[in-house]
């Protein structure tokens, strides 16, 4: 099969379309250092760790060699600063970005230097969080920048006495998808500028590019110069499948649906790329997991599976194990995850590259010099049993100074030697560390990784038959370019997604944003404002946003950046290579919009959701094509074991008890439940200038209907609770958090719709807080984020929110909404409570 062929794009457009990609990438790169900076200089410590962005008073507990040589310091709350141990609540997970302070200085202001120009304070320290418990944060310990005394700078992890770790942004991801978009230039024989261009000479040099000792670009051959694969993806020829492909083996799955056989089918046939459209729930990770197993065990293929996120590759490999993990151990096929092993779940860990080069045959090359880092580690690690004099705390500058059973303290010459020793070990370790990995990723028939992790070092010249991608749409196009660049010239791409759910956080707008003014003249001042807010959402502390979402034809991908490639007249159309309008149009979309629903296969079963709560988002998504599959197209709340209440005897008592309906609606029409404004609060939306919303009403309310499900038997971790606005999610945590199972200390999971996506609950509440007379709902008015809100719940879904809002909005789909939940939710009038 071949699909129509676009007359190719003009070399002109080309290299429009891609130099708009680096220059929304650095619009991108410069919101976040402003936010980032804004936020780190406007706060105070206290502010920070109020909104969750840092943790204050922390002591050194210990300093340990990880695995990949890593330097691990673990820290707690002494109880000298502290009454409790438990660290308060907080946004730091594995993998985040921090900045290790010292805990007296004050980051507002600068660092006092001597009159030399030196500096003896404590300069902030980069790190990777390694784990977080209630009490204990590791740190991987990145290069101290603290200067030597001879000006070079300083490997030793030196540790204040009190500590404050601050989370802050981290731009090597912007480096690795500049210098790949760079490369992809080269390979299309294109000149664009990046930031590393030299000044005025209007070039791209991709030596530039590479100098940046973080491995994209250097050695690796891709496919250069321009494949077909690459050809076919930026429209130059059409992609073309091959006939009558079978699964090469049986199943490994045997439970596979139809839809997802003739997925699998469709990508093993594709010569160049093809789509897997998943909508809420059909499996789409499973899909992938048998598409990966056949083309490893079935084609003898190398494959690179890569994820959105950590979490994405995580699930897609253990489901990869969970199949097949017998069988490519039987044929002695490798499969490695490629991250650093705190981001990767604890499951995998032994399955990371990191690992399995420790543990291989030739892993004892490494086990002298380990040992040697460990002996030298000790002697500068802290003894907690033997507090310095007159300090309660365990820190660890304090307890080090304390070591050999407390005989006087280390000298500053003496302990910077001491580092000098490690520093010199650590770099012995990596260098046979890197022989060992190229021996382990030799092995490997599937390498897993995110994205970004995919432009690591450790792929250099290794090329891949095919290159997965799961949550596709959640990827910007640069960065699935990334793994993309390690294909074959021969190889293939799959990209698995749905391009209906919420695309990639996006914090830069503006380009959007002035895009969609100038695009929609006739839009109403309301429209524009809801607009407006759209363009501007906040979410997970970011920005989003090109409100012409909503006008794209969804089915035929983000309106295309290839323009004229709509459905109409598709075949006559020269394709016109738009620059794309935000970092939001994926990859996914844009070959969607380009070559329409012929690239791609659609999984319609879905095993998540009741037919109830699915029937909306189905007829008004997607084309009525979904079925609920018949283990979950009935369920019920009252079906869980745990359910305490009667069930109910008839169709009517279900419908009219909200302990029992599928679908509730608590309608705060007419009721003056009004939102305000979050922008004086403490929030770091507000923080940064931009206004969130609340409504207290609605807290209020959420907080009556989960205690009636709770009263009704189900556990707190059964109900889930979302809301658009993250200031409102932040009330809704204080006021549910003693909604907790007192065995398990189990809580109510309360989040942004856009930090659920991917995630489902047996019960879901959203609170939609707009409720005011204008008929502004700012970015409920995205359709891409309703859907993903309302696909969440399997049994329950209840929807709190204005329905006249809503409705003068003159939102389209919104309007639809509420008339569909009126017709087939069991209505509660929060009217009619307060009388
Ligand atoms: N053919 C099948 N038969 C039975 N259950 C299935 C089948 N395919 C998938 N499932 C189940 O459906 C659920 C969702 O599957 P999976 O995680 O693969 O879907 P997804 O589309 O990736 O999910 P999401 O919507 O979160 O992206 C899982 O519990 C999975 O076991």
């Amino acid at each position: 099969m071949t699909l129509h062929q676009p007359e190719p794009p003009s070399e002109e457009a080309l290299t429009r379309w891609l130099q708009k990609h680096v220059d929304l990438l650095a619009a991108e790169r410069k919101e976040e250092q402003d936010q980032s900076r804004l936020l780190l200089s406007k706060c105070s410590p206290k502010q920070l760790e109020r909104n969750g962005l840092a943790v204050l008073g922390l002591g050194a507990l210990n300093v340990s060699i990880g695995l990949g040589g890593k330097i691990l310091a673990e820290l707690e709350r002494p109880a000298a600063y502290h009454t409790s141990p438990i660290i308060p609540p907080h946004t730091l997970r594995p993998g985040d970005i921090v900045q290790l302070e010292d805990h007296a200085t004050d980051p507002t202001k600068p660092l006092k230097t001597k009159a030399s120009g030196s500096s003896d304070a404590y300069r902030p320290a980069p790190g990777v969080v390694f784990k977080v418990s209630d009490s204990k944060l590791v740190i991987a310990l990145g290069a101290n920048n603290k200067k030597k005394p001879d000006g070079s700078g300083s490997e030793a992890p030196e540790l204040p006495h009190r500590i404050r770790v601050v989370k802050v942004a981290n731009e090597a991801t912007f480096d690795r998808m500049e210098a790949t978009l760079a490369r992809l230039a080269k390979q299309l024989g294109l000149t664009i500028k990046t930031s590393r261009s030299k000044p005025g000479d209007g070039s791209s040099s991709e030596s530039e590019v590479e100098g940046q000792g973080d491995g994209e670009g250097q050695g690796s051959k891709g496919s250069s110069p321009s494949s077909n694969l690459i050809r076919a993806l930026v429209a130059q020829t059409p992609p073309t499948w091959a006939k009558d492909v079978t699964m090469p083996l049986p199943l490994f799955n045997t439970g596979l649906n139809e839809s997802q056989q003739r997925a699998i089918t469709f990508a093993l046939a594709s010569n160049h790329f093809a789509l897997i459209h998943g909508p809420p729930g059909t499996g789409k990770t499973t899909a992938v997991a048998e598409l990966v197993l056949q083309l490893a065990l079935g084609q003898e293929k190398r494959v690179l599976v890569c994820g959105a996120s950590n979490l994405a590759a995580d699930n897609v490999m253990e489901r990869i194990i969970e199949r097949g993990g017998d069988a490519l151990r039987a044929k002695g096929l490798g499969i490695t995850r490629i991250g650093h092993p705190a981001r990767v779940l604890q499951s995998l860990v032994t399955s990371t590259l990191d690992y399995q080069s420790q543990n291989s045959s030739e892993g004892s090359l490494l086990k002298d010099v380990r040992e040697e880092l460990q002996a030298s580690m000790k002697v500068l690690r802290p003894d907690r049993d033997a507090p310095a004099a007159g300090n309660k705390s365990t820190s660890y500058r304090g307890q080090a100074s304390s070591r050999a059973g407390g005989k006087g303290r280390m000298s500053g010459s003496e302990r910077r030697q001491r580092w000098d020793e490690v520093r010199a070990l650590r770099k012995e370790y990596r260098k046979r560390e890197r022989g060992l990995t190229k021996a382990v990723i030799s092995r490997a028939s599937i390498v897993v990784a995110t994205c970004h992790g995919a432009g690591g070092r450790q792929l250099n010249n290794v090329e891949f038959d095919a290159v997965i991608i799961d949550e596709a749409c959640q990827a910007t196009e640069a960065a699935c370019w990334i793994p993309i660049m390690r294909a074959r010239a021969e190889g293939k791409v799959i990209l698995a997604g749905d391009h209906l759910q919420l695309p990639p956080t996006v914090k830069g707008y503006r380009h959007s944003q002035d895009k969609r003014k100038s695009a929609k003249p006739n839009k109403s001042k309301k429209q524009e404002a809801n607009a407006d807010e759209a363009a501007s959402r906040l979410s997970n502390i970011s920005l989003n946003g090109d409100g012409d979402a909503q006008d794209n034809e969804e089915d035929e991908g983000e309106g295309g950046s290839f323009e004229a490639s709509k459905a109409k007249g598709r075949d006559k159309q020269r394709v016109v290579l738009r620059p794309p309008r935000s970092l939001e149009t994926t990859l996914f979309s844009r070959l969607l919009g380009l070559y329409g629903p012929g690239c791609k296969n659609l999984l319609d079963v879905q095993y998540r959701m009741n037919q109830e709560i699915m029937t909306f988002p189905n007829e008004a998504l997607y084309e009525s094509q979904l079925k609920a599959h018949e283990s979950n197209c009935s369920i019920r709340l009252f079906d869980l074991d745990n359910y305490e209440l009667a069930r109910p005897e008839t169709e009517e008592e279900e419908k009219d008890d909200v302990r029992l309906a599928p679908i509730v609606f608590i309608d705060t029409a007419g009721s003056d439940m009004f939102e305000t404004s979050a922008s004086a609060s403490d929030d770091v939306d507000s923080i940064v200038g931009r206004e969130s919303k609340t409504n207290v009403h609605e807290v209020e309310l959420v907080h009556a209907h989960v205690e009636t499900l709770l009263q009704a038997g189900l556990r707190p971790s059964q109900i889930g609770v979302l809301s658009p606005y993250s200031a409102q999610v932040s009330l809704l945590a204080d006021r549910l958090s003693g909604f907790r199972d007192a065995a398990s200390g189990e809580r109510v999971e309360i989040g942004t719709v856009d930090g659920m996506q991917g995630r489902e609950n047996e019960a879901i509440v959203i609170s939609l807080v707009r409720s005011n007379e204008e008929g502004n709902v700012g970015f409920l008015a995205e359709k891409r984020r309703l859907n993903v809100a309302m696909t969440r719940p399997k049994r329950q879904l209840c929807v709190i929110g204005d329905s006249t809002t809503c409705r003068d909005s003159g939102d389209e789909y919104l309007g639809k909404w509420m008339d569909h939940l009126e017709e087939n939710a069991l209505v509660d009038l929060a009217l009619l409570r307060n009388q």
